[in-house]
This record gives structure tokens, sequence and C-alpha cells, in this order.
């Protein structure tokens, strides 16, 4: 199965205000060494890649200023993840690294100039997490045109279109000939123009970096609305969701697979992945005694401010009784249906709501020693139909320790982890080559055209 450690370079991730905790060390996301042993760590354990989210805005829907988010942490401040992860690369074997870029801030010129150089430093182990973005407030501070939410996923698509151009046809696998005696490095008859022209995007020449192993970087997606779920089935070869039980997660997945099929890709060009937060010990007890420790700490007007954040509802403005409801929204469409339509058979109040998501976020909290985390994580396979999981925490290095620790070890004896992961010499291998077995992109994907 698949496993990923889900993360962002912010003080409070999804867990708010457990950054209070005497066991949290909130300073340790703009701390180096702090990356680097961690990315060690989740290496070491197994863990195909550490998934590194990234927004370029405040929370500013709640209350109607940033103020609430501001306060309590809430993912902010937040470094650029990007910048990680040559340091981690170079600390590590065989990890991948998702890393979220947004197509509606972004120049496809120059994103793809970044992945490929990327995929170059890290041999051939990084993944693009394709994201359109919902918040209005990052847009204005970029200058980008504010979209409503499918005509964002439909420049999306022709953004993707520039980049597999760039990386799969404009520079020829055999362009690079490096022959000192006839004084040629690159042969400019193999570099071409990729002469875009499009709704969106003009762009003439041809790409300035050389691509990696991978030429098109792994490619993750995480939105699950009806325009996501069709971007997903034609670019993604992971994709992630978020939800309160298998049954909310298992027609995302019945639903990707069946749109999948209709882009002409076969069901193994997907992965699919939920998320989850695990806090595990040695016995239940002793984690049942750590979550009780953690639910001292909770604020649940940050959790409401992260959720309007996404949405773009003032939760401010509701009781903590009312109801939430499946409202147009042009912001994050999975979150809000998480609670409303892919859970008929409950009505989440705000209260509800805040409660739910302090700790973790959307997904589930499992509690427990390794084999109870493990049978849930085995039962969530089962009725889901997921391929594997995307690990969050409450608190950072001890919960990700803990699952490394006494989770991963119950995963691999019941054969879910491969053994051969954690062999510390195992040849390196590409994202790719590890999750599909293959460094390049099948002939059925979209990118595979603009190949020469
Ligand atoms: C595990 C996971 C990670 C995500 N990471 C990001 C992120 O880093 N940045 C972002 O803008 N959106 C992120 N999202 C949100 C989605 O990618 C997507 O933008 C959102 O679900 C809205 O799309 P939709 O309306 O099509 O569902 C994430 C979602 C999930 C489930």
């Amino acid at each position: 199965m698949f496993l990923s450690a889900l993360d962002m370079l912010v003080p409070t991730h999804q867990s708010s205000g457990l950054w209070r905790h005497p066991d949290a060390e909130p300073e340790q996301y703009r701390d180096l060494d702090f990356w680097v042993s961690h990315a060690r760590m989740l290496d070491e354990a197994g863990f195909d890649a550490l998934f590194l989210a990234d927004v370029a805005g405040i929370y500013d829907v709640y209350g109607g200023s940033g103020a609430a988010a501001i306060r309590a942490g809430m993912q902010y401040p937040l470094l650029d993840p990007m910048l990680l992860i040559s340091a981690l690369a170079a600390a590590t074997r065989h990890l991948g690294f998702g890393v979220t870029a947004n197509t509606s801030y972004e120049s496809p010129y120059l994103l793809a100039r970044r992945f490929a150089t990327l995929d170059q430093l890290t041999g051939g182990r990084i993944a693009w997490n394709i994201v359109t973005g919902y918040q209005p407030g990052a847009l204005r501070n970029i200058g980008a045109p504010e979209l409503d939410h499918d005509t964002r996923y439909d420049r999306a698509d022709e953004f993707a279109e520039v980049c597999y151009a760039l990386w799969e046809g404009s520079i020829e696998p055999g362009a690079l000939v490096s022959d000192a005696e006839s004084g040629v490095y690159m042969d400019p008859a193999k570099v071409h123009p990729i002469e875009h022209r499009g709704e969106w995007f003009d762009v003439p020449g041809a790409a300035v970096s050389l691509p990696g192993p991978q030429r098109t970087p792994f490619l993750f997606q995480a939105g699950s609305s009806p325009r996501g779920l069709a971007f997903a089935a034609r670019h993604a070869e992971a994709l992630f969701f978020s939800g309160t039980t298998p049954d909310n997660v298992a027609p995302l997945v019945a639903e990707a697979r069946r749109l999948l099929a209709g882009e002409g890709r076969a069901d193994s060009e997907l992965t699919t992945i939920t998320s989850v937060t695990a806090i595990a010990a040695e016995t239940d007890a002793a984690a049942f005694e750590r979550y009780e420790s953690y639910l001292r700490y909770v604020d649940r007007e940050a959790a409401l401010a992260l959720f309007a954040g996404w949405t773009g509802l003032d939760l401010s403005t509701y009781g903590p009784d009312d109801v939430l409801e499946d409202v147009e929204i042009q912001g994050n469409r999975s979150a809000l249906q998480s609670f409303t339509s892919l859970d008929p058979t409950r009505r989440w109040t705000v209260g509800d709501l805040a409660a739910h998501m302090t700790i973790g976020g959307r997904g589930p909290v499992f509690v427990g020693s390794g084999a109870t985390i493990a049978d849930e994580l085995e039962r969530w396979l089962r009725e889901s139909g997921v391929d594997g999981f995307n690990v969050d925490y409450a608190l950072r290095g001890p919960d990700m320790r803990a699952f490394a620790e006494h989770v991963v070890p119950v995963l691999r004896a019941r054969g879910l982890v491969s053994a051969e992961d954690s062999i510390d010499d195992a040849a390196p291998r590409t994202l790719r080559a590890r999750v599909a077995g293959s460094d390049l992109l099948p002939a059925t994907h979209p990118a595979a055209k603009y190949r020469r």
C-alpha cells in the first residue's frame, strides 16, 4: 500500500491549538536540521513520500479577517516547501517528495523549469501536487485572475499541457551529446520550441532546463468535486481524498476509477489515497492517554477559521447548532461535501464540525497500539477501496515517530508495507518506478503525445 506523510511548513497544520502542548515544538517548521532528521526517519521507516501542502494566502474568511488564523498559527506563517526539497533529497535515498504548486499563481514555463531541476536533483523522486487554489485573497496578492471554480480547472488543463510539452517534447532524450571531440555538448537539432498558443498561455520557446529521469514529475492531485475528479482522471497518478468514514470516500474512489477508464487509462495508472491522523503508542491505553492530553489544548475557533478559509463560508456568523448545507461555493468543494452530500446519514452542525476538525482536519483520527491502528487502516482499505494513506499527526515529531515505531512494523508483518523499502542499500528508484513500475508515464497519459 502507498504511504505518505502529509505536512506543511507551518506551526499548526490541521490540529488546531496543539502548538501549546508541552511536547509540541512549534518552531520546528523553520528548522532545517529538524526537517532533515524527520525526512530520514520517514525514509528509513519505508514511507513512499513526504507530501508538502502549500497555499499562498492567509485564512481570512472567518469574521472577515485573518485574525483568528494568525493568532492560532493556523497554517500561518508558512514557508515555501519547494525550497526545502534539495536538502531533504541529499539526506535520504528512497523517499519521494510531493510538492504543491498552484496553476492559478504560477507561470507554466518557470514552474516546469523548477520541477525539471528538482527531478534532476532528487534522482527522479519529485511529485507535483497540482492545485488550482481556493483563496481569493491569494489571487489578489499575486495579481492573478479571479476565476470561478470550474474555469480554474480548465486553465489548469492547459497549464499542464504546456508543462508536458516542455518536459516530454522540447529536449529530446538524445539531445545531450557531450562529445568533446566534435565540440557538441547539446545537439541543437534535438532541442525544439514548443510553439504553444492557447486560450490562457502563449509559450513559443524551448525548455531551458534538462528534464530529469521521470521527465514529467510524478503527478499528485487532491480535488474531488466533479470537475476536480474529471481533472484527476485525465492527469493524476496519485489521487488524494479526505473523508470522515470509508463510506464517505468509497463513492469518490469508484467515480475516479470510472472517469479514468473513460480517459482510456488503465486502473493501474492511478493510486488512490485518503488522509488519516494517527496517534499511536505501545498500548491502546498509552495512546488514549496522549490523545486525552491533546484534547486539553484544542482550539475550535482556529479549526473553524481553517474550514472557512477552505470553503469561503464565514462560520463566525453561524451558531454551533446550525446545520451545514451543501451550498454552491467557489472554494474547496471537497471539504464541504465531506460534511454534507457525502454523508447523507448525518446532519453535521457547525459545533460537530469544529469538534471533528480540531485534530487532523477532515479525516478520521485513529488512536491506539500499532495493531489497533493497523486494523483500522485495513478496514479502510477494504471498505473505501483506497490504495493507501496520507498520514497526518496532532504533534508532528512525536506522532510521526510513533507511527513509524508502532504501526509500520505491524503493517510490514501483515505484508502491507514492503520489506524491501526499509532496506537501506536497495537501489534507489524514481518515485514513478516505485509506485507504478516505470520511470516514464505510460502512452495512455496525455503527456505522452508530446514525446519525440
Ligand atoms: C490531502 C490533501 C492535500 C491538499 N493540499 C492542498 C494544498 O497544499 N494546497 C491547496 O491549495 N489545496 C490543497 N488541497 C485541496 C485540493 O487539492 C483542492 O484544491 C480542493 O479539494 C478543491 O478542489 P475541489 O473543489 O475540486 O474539491 C488538498 C486536499 C487534500 C485532500
